[in-house]
């Protein structure tokens, strides 16, 4: 089974795509996680992130890369928005998730353009969703968590710039696939968040709702 999770940054969706691949004990990939390191490698070699040609020869970034703790900054959060705009970075990294998609057994994936772009196909999508205010809320309080002293009303800017980056491009915006079950966890737990797209995933497979 493969499910594919979207949403706008701190909607949950990570939260979720783990959950999810715990309970059905499937390989998670945070694709997030590529863009970050894409745009951590532009940074580090003083590249244009903005010069596609910069941005896609930082395609090709070590592994250990994506174990950096430095790819949860929210410079870094920014940064990826402005290079996975470019369509040749995207053309870089679109086999490595389409392959991790199509592994035996299934995968869970979350990310932009899951449902959409990497695997249409997909048994299950979810467009995980939330207010501005509470992702930015959330996101403050993890960055503070991780000793940035950030303020909310940057966090929420940034929130904010990077929604409407990601929305607007034109290779692979941010859009719900039309087949995608919204959840909307503004006013949800992470524990409900979680049931709840447990039981959108087995809506989607046409099985009796987990309890
Ligand atoms: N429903 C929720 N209620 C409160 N906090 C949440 C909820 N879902 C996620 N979080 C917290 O918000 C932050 C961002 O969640 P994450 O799953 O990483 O979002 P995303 O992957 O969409 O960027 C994390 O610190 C996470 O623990
Ligand atoms: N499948 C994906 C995943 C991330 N991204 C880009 O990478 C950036 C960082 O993604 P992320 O998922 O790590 O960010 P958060 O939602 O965790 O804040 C996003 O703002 C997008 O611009 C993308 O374009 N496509």
């Amino acid at each position: 089974m493969i499910i594919a999770v979207d949403g706008p940054a701190a909607s949950g969706k990570g939260t979720i795509a783990k959950a999810l691949a715990r309970h059905y004990g499937l390989p998670h990939l945070d694709t997030g996680l590529l863009y970050r390191a894409v745009a951590l490698t532009v940074r580090r070699l003083e590249l244009d992130p903005a010069v596609e040609a910069d941005a896609v020869a930082a395609c090709d970034f070590a592994e250990d890369l994506l174990a950096d703790p430095e790819l949860r900054d929210d410079a870094i959060g920014q940064l990826a928005s402005i290079v996975s705009a470019h369509p040749l970075v995207r053309a870089a990294l679109l086999q490595r998730q389409k392959r991790f998609a199509r592994q035996p057994g299934g995968a869970v994936l979350d990310g932009r353009d899951i449902g959409t772009v990497i695997a249409p196909d997909a048994d299950a999508k979810l467009f995980v969703k939330a207010t501005p205010q509470v992702r930015a809320q959330r996101r403050h309080k993890e960055l503070r968590g991780h000793g940035s002293g950030l303020s909310f009303d940057k966090v929420l800017a940034d929130i904010r710039a990077r929604d409407a980056r990601d929305s607007s491009r034109s290779a692979a915006p941010l859009v719900m696939a039309q087949d995608a079950a919204l959840l909307d966890t503004s006013f949800l737990s992470i524990e409900a968040s979680v049931q709840k797209a447990i039981a959108l995933v087995e809506a989607r497979r046409g099985a009796t709702p987990a309890t």
